[in-house]
């Protein structure tokens, strides 16, 4: 499934015009649809005002009006914005509205508001049909501010139409002020704003609808991850052994962050590595032998470590950088390792070691995932955090191609970069997995997976996808206050099958 900005979006809707279905027939499609979302929670008492906007998205609000008043129910119809000034298609729903007799009220001054304020008070949904992608980024008139205020001070459902009003659909950051929503009717594809920054917690719960319009149309790269898109697990072979499964390097710990390395191995073992293999450094190997599982080997190293002395283990892949801290010269031993053919997962400090040989990136023949969270790629690609929030996706992307890595950018929705140019966002995870150590879980996982011949991308993308699905597993039994990384691994068994 196909993840589109809202310029995408247009384009689609272009197409799909072109190919000869009317816009306003899309516009009823939509409008039909999310009405038939939200009848599925009304009951005969629901009162259900809905806030239309200039645009087409107050088109399908003026939709959404009529087919619920056809079905009998109670609504309270608003336009937002003068006659007028309706879009094409908005003014012929508009039409057919008033052709069937149906009153609708145009906020207009304060006497408009106080009305709209009294019958909030008995209403029991609000559906905000106000602004959806068109939405430019210029300031939005105070007066849509305070119907915004208005309806965020709504204690019932807010029911968001295709995306919440005064929230970007490309990056997911607001024009100053936005609607948080319970839910949103996204209309057919998932913009990028709904997965990025503020867009999730603007959005609330989301449910998708179908109106016809084909993804395929358009160019375009961005994925939306589910679990049958993966592939991994992969069926075993009878005829097999251990070596045939994980092998894997981990690189990991320093003096007072001996846990990072357990925590990476563990992630490993438990997504189905079959030889896990730590090396630490000398003055932790007691404690860490002391609480690895039983079926890790652990091995002290120096500075001097390369990918070849690596391999004569039989190993097929190597994780390096939990906990590893920033004194050693690690910048050394990952130039290294770069050198190598094995494929090379690179996280946390190990970040922070690659920016002083980023280049080496480009030369190096094996293949690379780095899996930064948004701090430590700012720091990677030496661009302030905030102009990375304004297009994560730009910046993502440029650098995979650039330096022909596989980036996994995390977050609520973590993205996963390809090296030509494909992206997937991830669809699993839940905010109890902002807990230390939870990243150096996945970084095992993705080693654990590469090292059961699945090659990198594939690996990032699966293990990213069962961290998640394992920390929704907890929370969804346990709730997310408790969730630890422990918990993530412990939740492995249930999900990873
Ligand atoms: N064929 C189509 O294009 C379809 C569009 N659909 C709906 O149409 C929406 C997109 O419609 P539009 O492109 O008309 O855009 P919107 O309805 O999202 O908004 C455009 C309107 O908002 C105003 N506006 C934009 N930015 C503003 C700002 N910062 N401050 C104040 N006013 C601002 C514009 O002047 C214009 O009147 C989608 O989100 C979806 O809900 C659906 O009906 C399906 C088909
Ligand atoms: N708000 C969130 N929602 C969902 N997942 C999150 C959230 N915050 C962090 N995560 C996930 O938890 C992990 C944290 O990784 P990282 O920041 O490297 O933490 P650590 O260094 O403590 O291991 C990542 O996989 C990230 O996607
Ligand atoms: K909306």
């Amino acid at each position: 499934m196909k993840v589109v900005t809202p310029k995408e979006m247009a384009v689609m809707d272009r197409h799909a015009v072109a190919a000869g279905t009317p816009s306003i027939e899309l516009m009823e499609r939509a409008g039909h649809a999310c009405a038939e979302v939200i009848k599925v929670d009304l009951d005969e008492k629901a009162q259900i005002i809905i806030l239309c906007g200039p645009g087409n998205n107050g088109g399908d609000g003026l939709v959404i009006g009529r087919s619920l008043i056809e079905d009998g129910y109670t609504v309270h119809l608003f336009l937002t914005a003068d006659r007028e000034k309706l879009s094409e298609d908005s003014q012929i729903s508009l039409k057919r509205l008033e052709d069937k007799n149906i009153p609708i009220r145009t906020l207009q001054d304060d006497a408009d508001l106080e009305d709209l304020s009294l019958i909030m008070k008995r209403a029991t949904h609000v559906v905000d049909a106000i602004f959806g992608t068109g939405l430019v980024d210029k300031e939005i008139p105070a007066s849509y501010n305070r119907i915004f205020d208005l309806v965020n001070d709504f204690d019932r459902e807010k029911i968001a139409i295709d995306i919440p009003s005064g929230l970007r659909g490309d990056i997911g950051l607001t024009i100053g002020n936005g609607i948080f929503a319970d839910k949103t009717i996204v209309i057919q594809n998932y913009k990028t704003g709904c997965l990025l920054n503020d867009g999730p917690d603007y959005t609330g719960d989301t449910i998708l609808i179908d109106i016809g319009i084909d993804e395929n149309s358009i160019p375009n790269e961005k994925y939306y991850t589910q679990e049958s898109d993966l592939k991994f697990p992969q069926k075993r072979k009878k005829n097999t052994h251990k070596y045939d499964y994980g092998s894997v390097v981990v690189i990991a710990g320093s003096k007072g962050m001996s846990g990072a390395g357990i925590l990476s191995i563990e992630g490993a073992l438990k997504s189905g590595g079959g030889l896990v293999t730590c090396y630490v450094p000398q003055d932790i190997y007691i404690p860490v032998v002391a609480r690895a599982p039983a079926e890790a080997l652990i091995k002290t190293y120096d500075c001097n470590i390369t990918s070849d002395d690596i391999k004569h283990d039989r190993k097929k892949v190597i994780l390096i950088g939990p906990g590893i801290g920033r004194a050693k010269n690690y910048s050394f031993i990952l130039e290294h390792l770069l050198e190598g053919s094995l494929p090379v997962v690179i996280d946390a400090d190990g970040i922070h070691h690659l920016a002083v040989v980023v280049d080496s990136l480009k030369e190096s023949k094996t293949p690379v995932v780095i899996t930064p969270h948004f701090a430590e790629f700012s720091k990677l690609i030496d661009v302030p955090r905030e102009d990375i929030l304004k297009d994560p996706i730009g910046y993502g992307q440029k650098f995979a191609m650039e330096y022909q890595v596989v980036v996994v950018l995390k977050g609520y929705r973590t993205m996963i970069f390809g090296t030509n140019g494909e992206i997937w966002f991830n669809s699993t995870g839940n905010p109890g997995m902002a807990t230390g150590g939870s990243g150096d879980v996945l970084a095992g996982m993705i080693a654990g997976i590469a090292g059961q011949n699945v090659n990198l991308f594939e690996a990032a993308r699966a293990g990213v996808f069962y961290h998640g699905k394992a920390g929704d597993y907890y929370a969804e039994h346990f709730g997310q206050s408790t969730l630890t990384a422990h918990s993530i691994i412990e939740s492995l068994k249930y999900v990873l099958k």
